[in-house]
């Protein structure tokens, strides 16, 4: 079936009364338009009659009035019901107030076949089709959802046996693919019309049922019936498959509180009644507004549990029942205005079409080996040697390998190559000897500059082990206090950590090394003896040029043996982190050298200044303690001149004083400047370790990502049909076709019956008799 595109299709259908108000309703003969004249405020007013009366007028798709409800069916719904059928999912809603009708339409006379309503004709109607459309399977599902007072209930929820069924929670979702649905409504797998309507028949029971001032018996809920259908091709090995949803909805009645006289129970169901239609009518305003990219959903249950049943890609049909009787006709107007509404909301319809990924494998393999043979072909009929497909054994394998290491000796000019497979495993092999290749030059360069990390465990934990290390050469480096501060002791407790902590780390041959460093031991004994700390000069080692972080000790890190790497487990982290540097993690890697040549270049300006101050401090104390010699020379000889009393210096220990004091004016200035060096060597450390942790965690992610497949595995939960009930009994069929209509009838008052009787005890008449429940709505 073509796809009915365009609006929403949008019926009238007139409740047939007695008391019809000619005079206020008009339907013209061109079956499409209903005028509707109003007088306002007759009876307050007195003026002319012509002022008091409004006339409205309302085009539809159509008006119906007094037509069968086999015509109805077939006018309105069967377009829809076919459509489901083909994948277009459709959507029909009976809308109006309160005894128009809407049930009658939607569900109809549940005693009487002639007066089924729409439900019952499109679960016969799906059913012989069908039969019918033997080139597909079909499975046909179930659900019943009740919306009262904002809850949710299953109508056909099988915990309904309970006396006091209680309704279990159910929300409605959503989910990309799926569209919405109600989680916790139980779907019923049907194969006939009879199961069907058994279970239509079974929800109606269920269904609350309120008495009120207008209609005694009428539904005070929302009620959404669902077919819901999936059919496959027989005749076409085919992956896809196509699903659909086919909504019957009986919206709750849309009076007007005041008019009802509504109070306590029936007063709050008027209340959510009106509250739910006035957000449905919203919805309906932002669908038909193109302008507007929000459709206010999710403001209460039934819009939510709709939103893919609205226009959309559905095919949507609203009834509109009206009453025609004058008392009723602001209703009426109301009605007819929500209708010309919800004809401005456009469909585009689009058949649910899904990929069995089963199948689809399936098929896939098929194509697979038909390319294959067809290839085969195509060599014999090329005289090409005979050249297989499959995947290369382990000898092939090897007989690659050795021809490319030869090729790279030099001592073979050519590898042959026959097809892609082959060209796959040489390039592995290329790509194998150029990661040996990058290994031996990585060995070698640890080895030179005697920087391996000697009790590395794996690569991550060795990046991080680097960077710690990386880090306390820092502290190391740059031990001044604040800036303009003078330090207080050259061997500061930091130093001093690191050198412990490096120690630990470095083979013992470094740490006697450095022990026994004069370097170190003139410092500290100098420190010690000066009033004026030094600065703690970095040590030799950390001059070095800084290795490259992201280089991982390739022959610490891997695994023992040197095995090679197994294609079904993910590879060591060292050398998909070496693939990541090059590749996805370069950008990051690049800004990390970078800001390492940075970092390396103020570093090497904090020694050349710290040396400087340091030759500075050393000035001083070597000035200091020459005019102290002095001081105690003069002492000794007692060669003070005093003149006024004071004693006055002589030449060469002014010259000294003032030397001094320039020195010291030096320093101070010279150190200023090292502090700001050394805020400018935090900051670019602090740059190279952010930019050092990112590459870190964008590695993790992407190998994760990459190489670890999360496991999840869907929770499919099956439903259970209800079982069947021993009833083989049955009323005589007034025809062939309307058999299974009786025999569910009969199975579903049955079954009240002996429920009534087994879970309402407390029914009594009066005269303290039981009473039973009405099995069905007095129509
Ligand atoms: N087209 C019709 N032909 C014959 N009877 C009708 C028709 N429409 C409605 N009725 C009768 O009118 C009465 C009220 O109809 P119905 O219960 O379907 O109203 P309703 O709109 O569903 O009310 P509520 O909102 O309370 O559920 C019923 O007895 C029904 O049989």
């Amino acid at each position: 079936m073509k796809a009915h595109s365009g609006e929403v299709g949008v019926f009238v259908r007139i409740r047939p009364t007695a008391n019809f108000a000619d005079d206020l309703i008009e339907c013209l003969p061109d079956g499409q338009t209903v005028n509707i004249c109003h007088k306002r405020d007759s009876r307050k007013s007195h003026d002319s009659k012509k002022s008091q009366l409004s006339c409205w007028s309302f085009r539809l798709e159509g008006v119906l009035q007094d037509v069968s409800q086999e015509e109805f069916y077939a006018r309105v719904c069967r377009r829809v019901v076919l459509g489901a059928l083909d994948g277009y999912n459709g959507t029909v809603m009976c809308f109006g107030q309160t005894g128009a009708g809407k049930t009658y339409t939607i569900t109809g006379s549940t005693e009487s076949y002639k007066q089924r309503g729409i439900i019952p004709r499109a679960l016969q109607e799906v059913f012989q089709e069908v039969e019918k459309r033997t080139e597909h399977a079909f499975s046909v599902y179930l659900s019943y959802l009740e919306i009262y007072n904002e809850t949710l209930v299953d109508l056909l929820s099988p915990r309904r046996c309970s006396p006091h069924p209680s309704p279990h929670s159910m929300v409605v979702m959503e989910e990309p693919g799926r569209g919405v649905f109600i989680r916790g409504l139980s779907l019923h797998l049907v194969h006939s019309e009879e199961e069907a309507l058994n279970l239509l028949f079974e929800g109606e029971m269920n269904r609350i049922i309120g008495s009120h001032a207008l209609n005694r018996n009428s539904s005070r809920s929302h009620c959404i019936f669902t077919v819901h259908i999936e059919s496959r091709s027989r005749t076409l090995s085919d992956a896809k498959y196509i699903t659909s949803k086919l909504n019957l909805v009986d919206l709750a009645g849309s009076e007007r509180l005041g008019k009802t006289g509504s109070e306590g129970q029936m007063l709050k169901e008027a209340v959510y009644i009106n509250k739910s239609l006035s957000f449905l009518e919203q919805a309906i305003l932002a669908l038909a507004d193109r302008r507007r990219d929000h459709v206010p959903f999710r403001q209460s249950k039934l819009t939510h549990a709709l939103k893919d049943s609205l226009g959309g890609n559905c095919n949507t049909v609203l009834v509109a029942n009206i009453y025609g009787e004058a008392a009723q006709i602001e209703e009426t107007l109301s009605t007819l205005r929500f209708a010309s509404r919800m004809r401005c909301v456009r469909t585009d319809p689009a058949v649910n079409e899904h990929m069995d990924p089963a199948a689809h494998i399936k098929k896939l393999q098929k194509d697979i080996q038909r390319l294959k043979e067809e290839l085969s072909i195509c060599n014999k009929l090329a005289n090409r040697p005979s050249i297989s497909y499959e995947s290369l054994s382990e000898a092939q394998l090897a007989e690659i390998n050795n021809q490319v290491q030869r090729y790279l000796e030099g001592s073979l000019e050519e590898i042959s190559i026959v097809s892609i497979n082959q060209v796959q495993a040489v390039f592995a092999q290329f790509k194998l000897a150029v990661q040996e290749q990058e290994q031996k030059v990585k060995a070698q360069l640890c080895q030179t500059f005697n920087l391996m990390e000697k009790d590395q465990g794996a690569n991550t934990a060795a990046i991080k082990e680097w960077d710690t290390t990386g880090s306390t050469e820092d502290v190391e480096a740059g031990s001044l206090g604040g800036a303009g501060q003078l330090p207080k002791n050259a061997n500061r407790p930091s130093s001093t950590k690191a050198k412990t902590k490096k120690s630990r780390e470095k083979p013992s041959q470094n740490k006697t090394q450095r022990a026994g460093s004069p370097v170190t031991r003139k410092r500290s004994e100098s420190a010690s003896k000066s009033k004026l700390n030094s600065v703690q000069t970095p040590e030799k080692e950390q001059e070095l040029p800084e290795p490259d972080t992201e280089s991982q000790d390739t022959q610490e890190s891997q695994p023992p043996g040197n095995e090679p790497f197994n294609p079904g487990s993910p590879p060591p982290k060292e050398e998909a982190f070496e693939v990541f540097k090059v590749g996805q993690g370069s950008k990051i890697n690049c800004i990390l050298k970078e800001n390492k040549a940075v970092l390396l270049e103020r570093r090497t300006l904090l020694r050349k200044l710290t040396d400087e101050v340091n030759a500075v401090k050393r000035e001083i104390d070597c000035t200091t303690a020459t005019i102290q010699q002095h001081k105690e020379l003069r002492r000794d000889q007692g060669q003070y001149l005093v003149m006024e009393g004071e004693p006055q210096l002589q030449e060469p220990d002014a010259t000294l004083l003032k030397k001094l004091r320039e020195l010291k004016a030096r320093y101070r200035q010279r150190y200023d400047v090292l502090g700001d060096i050394k805020a400018e060597v935090n900051y670019c450390q602090h740059l190279v370790d952010q930019c050092r942790v990112r590459l870190l965690s964008e590695f993790e992610n992407w190998y994760k990502k990459s190489f670890l497949v999360p496991e999840e595995e869907l929770d499919v939960t099956t439903e259970k049909t209800l079982t069947e009930e021993d009833a083989d009994e049955q009323l005589p069929p007034h025809n062939p076709s309307s058999e299974s209509f009786y025999n569910a009838r009969y199975r579903t008052l049955k079954r009240r019956n002996s429920r009534a009787l087994v879970f309402t005890p407390v029914q009594r008449n009066s005269s303290g008799q039981r009473r039973l429940p009405p099995i069905l709505p007095v129509t």
